[in-house]
């Protein structure tokens, strides 16, 4: 006789089967599960147990759902009607599962024609269903594959079906649904967990995928049985600024509540929250990897979307409470659209349709900047840009290929194709080799001073700077002949002094703006002879912005006119009080001529830079100032720098401004070549891929790739720059300008020896515009004349202007067939003096030529009383009567006058035009030859505009 099975037994015994089980164990009977065969004699002892129970008719069979011992959460209102659906039917045979979930699933089923097969076979079988896990996994699969359903368009991401394989002995489904993919601003949610029996509940479904600001909310736990709740579902994975909240734990019997869910992956400043487990024991959701903040703010209300929150908190119980209230669910659906929505019988049999791959997240995120252009974006992404801009135009931005768009909108992009993105800081690699490190203080020495002479022209900085370093030479100072390299530097009573030698007049400034800003302390000289004068305020203004102190040299006091009470009283004026009047200026009287007073006012520059406590940290890379730069022709570039900052060694990789090189060989003020360059000395460099600009800074870079990259990045910055100069002066603006009588402008292109001359000459022509005309200098640069400037003149209708160099022999030929005029000149006053005279012919009336058309001259007559007449063709535009002409021999202009008539078959004209052929005579030529271009022009003449 086979042996019986526990459920048989407690069939018999109209028991539970965990009933039975659990008296079976207390009876010392272990039995695995409601399929475990038992003894004969225990089925004896258990009968006798239950002996008069076996002789009692099963009475009531609400007994067998006693509510106290089923999960207390599911206690709920109308389950005793709720119950008359769910009692265990007899009919079925051992094995089934004894009661129907507590939801009312099976009740759309009745409305229907309930064919039996549509509960799903193994929840009707006779045989237990040996692994639930094979029934749940197609069913959550399906939940996985619908991720692009409308749902997620909408806020509160996809909820996908529940799962219907409500659990059967032993196990309870392991897993809900996945949550779908949410939308902006919810993740999905997910699904909810099957239904457990012992000893296990459910597991919850996972979360869904969220976008910000939400990640996706895990599953409900599934119901558990003792021992065991069901566990939480997985947490979303958020992004900023919230992870994905855990699923909420299943609900368990002693001993063991349900195990949270996993807090969802957040980001800072919060992370996923953790599920929640069931007393007594509290859920174990790990909270997301960053942050805290267990909070999930209140979506934002334009959302009009059931509250995803709401959802987990919901009990089935609550669930049917909604749907019996008011025949609908609590999401206001309707029971048929619900079901359609979930249970499509037909589908199952027939093949599925491909379902779009489901979205599977790179779990690298791809690092994109703060602005990330669309063909930057998509190569990131590796994708086409065509791809990235429709989902552009999927969110409602019209872009190109190089239009940028911001990080949040790349995030939005990438999630499009699920793919994770981080912000990229960008390293700003200028700001790194700028970044002043920290000297330490025992490392500082006291350096030189750096000293600027400044003052009005003619006062006499050259002499006295000369008058200063020749002391110093015929002191037999070492070194022998000295150079000029725009800065020296000298030795008095055994400690350095060094000069920044810049140019006196006032167009060089600009030069002393920046001599000022190296400059630890000015030298102001002022004639004793002429007193205060404007370059002379304007050195003082220079020096106070710069915060430097001064040391007025009051000069030329050898002269017998030399009045250097009425220099200290002019000085009063402008703030500058002398020591002998009570203020703190030091007044040196000396005479650059005369070599007086020289001792003294270099002692005073030490003194005063003794005060000011000069220190430099010789043990670092150093940094300088360009002072002149110029490009060599046997060396190349070279550039004066004071070093003013740590050392300069030969071989050090360096940045200047835009221009990178390697320290190939340094030169001092004494001509010497050195090997180190200490704080405060002058040296000219060589080594420099270009040619710097007066005023640039020097960095010496140990990483010669950040070298190059930040010079690169610079280079570029100044071709953008220049180009967009460049298009301001067009041809075309330019004539616009003059035709509407605007603003008139005078583009200027000069070329220099050296770096420092432009800027000078920058500065005194700017000084010559005016409300009418504007000078503008369009292009600068060191070195010859070349073929480029004269066609860059040609294009802008500029004046080239040179200064100490001349036009190379291209540049020569190509200015005369383009009819650019180049201006030489060795003196800064003529230069100025000749733009303002262009200024003036601005003035005039002006004439300009316009070529009307071309004439080729196919055929030549000879006519005895006429001359030579040319049969001619009209290849473009037109030719007039009285145009002038110009007949044109392979590219060269042979004769230049007037027509003597123009007939059109045998009538005269007035004009030809293009197409059509005509006969001329030219006034006083006939040397036409057949192949010649006549070209015709007229001369226009622009009204002067200026008064
Ligand atoms: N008598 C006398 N003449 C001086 C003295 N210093 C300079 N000079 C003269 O003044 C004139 C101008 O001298 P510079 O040294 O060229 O003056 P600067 O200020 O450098 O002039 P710019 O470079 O043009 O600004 C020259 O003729 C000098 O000889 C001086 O101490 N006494």
């Amino acid at each position: 006789m086979a042996k019986k099975r526990v459920h048989e037994l407690a069939k018999e015994l109209n028991i539970d089967n965990k009933e039975l089980i659990n008296k079976l164990t207390e009876m010392g009977i272990t039995v695995k599960s409601h399929m475990s065969a038992l003894e004969d004699k225990d089925v004896q002892n258990i009968q006798k147990t239950y002996g008069k129970k076996i002789s009692q008719p099963a009475v009531e069979p609400v007994e067998v759902d006693k509510p106290n011992e089923r999960g207390r959460g599911q206690v709920m209102e109308g389950k005793k009607e709720k119950d008359q659906f769910f009692r265990p039917d007899s009919t079925k045979g051992p094995g089934l599962v004894d009661r129907v979930p507590n939801r009312p699933p099976d009740r759309r089923y009745e409305d229907k024609a309930k064919p039996p097969q549509r509960f799903p076979q193994e929840a009707r079988g006779s045989k237990p269903a040996p692994i639930n896990k094979e029934t749940a996994t197609p069913i959550n699969n399906e939940a996985a594959e619908q991720p692009t359903n409308v749902q997620n368009r909408q806020g509160g991401g996809n909820r996908p079906p529940r799962n219907n394989n409500q659990g059967r002995p032993p196990y309870g489904d392991r897993q809900g649904g996945q949550g779908g993919q949410g939308r902006p601003p919810y993740g999905g949610q997910g699904g909810q967990g099957g239904q457990g029996r012992p000893p296990y509940g459910g597991q919850g479904g996972q979360g869904g995928q969220g976008r910000p600001p939400y990640g996706g909310q895990g599953g409900q736990g599934g119901q558990g049985r003792p021992p065991y709740g069901g566990q939480g579902g997985q947490g979303g994975q958020g992004r900023p600024p919230y992870g994905g909240q855990g699923g909420q734990g299943g609900q368990g019997r002693p001993p063991y509540g349900g195990q949270g869910g996993q807090g969802g992956q957040g980001r800072p400043p919060y992370g996923g929250q953790g599920g929640q487990g069931r007393p007594p024991q509290g859920g174990r959701g790990p909270g997301g990897p960053r942050g805290s903040a267990p909070v999930i703010p209140k979506p934002p209300e334009q959302v009009a979307q059931p509250k995803p929150t709401k959802a987990p908190d919901k009990t089935k119980g609550d669930r049917r409470k909604s749907y019996e209230k008011d025949g609908k669910w609590a999401d206001g659906q309707t029971e048929k659209t619900k079901f359609n929505k979930h249970r499509q019988p037909k589908n199952r049999r027939r093949p599925e349709p491909p379902a779009p791959a489901p979205v599977v997240m790179d779990k690298r995120p791809v690092p994109i900047g703060e602005t990330v252009t669309v063909q930057e974006l998509a190569e990131k992404l590796k994708k086409t840009a065509a791809e990235v801009i429709k989902k552009l135009l999927g969110l409602g931005t019209l872009a190109t290929i190089n239009q940028e768009v911001d990080y949040d909108t790349a995030t939005l992009i990438a999630g499009e194709f699920g793919i994770e993105t981080e912000l990229k800081v960008a390293v700003d690699k200028e700001a790194i080799i700028m970044a002043e490190p920290e000297d330490d203080l025992d490392q500082m020495i006291t350096r030189p001073p750096v000293v600027t002479i400044m003052g009005h022209v003619d006062h006499g900085k050259t002499s006295l700077l000369d008058a200063i370093r020749e002391a110093n030479v015929t002191a037999g100072e070492a070194g022998g002949i000295t150079q000029h390299i725009g800065a020296y530097q000298i030795e008095h009573n055994g400690k350095k002094i060094t000069f920044v030698d810049t140019p006196g007049h006032a167009a060089f400034t600009a030069m002393r703006a920046r001599g000022a800003q190296i400059t630890d302390i000015a030298i102001l000289v002022v004639a004793a002879d002429d007193g205060v004068m404007p370059q002379t305020v304007e050195a003082i203004n220079h020096a106070k912005a710069a915060n430097v102190p001064i040391i007025v040299a009051i000069n030329k006091m050898d002269k017998p006119a030399a009045n250097p009470d009425k220099v200290k009283q002019e000085l009063t004026q402008h703030e500058l009080v002398v020591e002998d009047w009570g203020g703190d200026v030091i007044a040196v009287p000396v005479s650059a001529k005369a070599r007086i007073g020289l001792e003294n006012l270099l002692e005073m520059i030490l003194l005063v830079a003794e005060v000011h406590e000069l220190k430099a940290n010789p043990d670092r890379p150093a940094r300088g100032t360009v002072v002149e730069a110029e490009l060599d022709k046997g060396r190349g570039p070279v550039a004066t720098v004071l070093v003013q900052n740590g050392t300069l060694h030969i071989g050090d990789t360096i940045v200047v401004g835009h221009v990178m090189g390697r320290v190939r060989a340094m030169i001092d003020d004494k001509g010497r070549r050195v090997k180190k360059a200490l704080p405060c000395t002058p040296v000219e460099i060589l080594g420099l891929s270009d040619v710097p600009e007066a005023g640039d800074i020097l960095v010496a870079v140990e990483d010669e790739k950040l070298a190059r990259d930040v010079a690169e990045k610079r280079q570029q910055r100044k071709k953008e720059e220049a180009l967009k100069s460049n298009n301001k002066i067009s041809l075309d603006d330019l004539f616009k300008h003059i035709q509407e009588g605007q603003i008139k402008e005078l583009p200027i292109i000069v070329k220099a020896d050296v770096q420092g001359s432009i800027e000078a000459l920058g500065q005194a022509l700017e000084k010559l515009s005016n409300d009418e005309v504007k000078v503008n200098m369009i292009h600068s640069g060191v070195g010859a004349i070349n073929e480029t400037d004269v066609m860059l003149a040609s294009a802008s209708n500029a004046i080239v202007i040179g200064f100490n160099v001349r036009p190379d022999n291209n540049a020569r030929k190509i200015a005369e067939t383009e009819n650019i005029d180049i201006n030489l000149y060795r003196v800064i006053y003529e230069v100025i003096d000749d733009v303002k005279k262009a200024m003036s012919g601005l003035l005039d009336p002006e004439f300009k030529e316009v070529i009307i058309g071309h004439v080729e001259v196919r055929k030549t007559f000879k006519a005895s009383k006429i001359g030579t007449i040319a049969g001619g063709y009209i290849t473009e535009g037109k030719i007039t009567r009285d145009a002038g002409i110009r007949v044109i021999r392979d590219g060269i202009v042979v004769h230049e006058g007037k027509l003597d008539s123009l007939k059109r078959f045998k009538d005269d004209a007035k004009e030809v035009a293009q197409g059509y052929e005509c006969g001329i005579t030219l006034e006083r030529y006939n040397d036409v030859q057949e192949g010649d271009i006549i070209e015709a022009y007229i001369v226009e003449t622009i009204k002067r505009e200026l008064k």
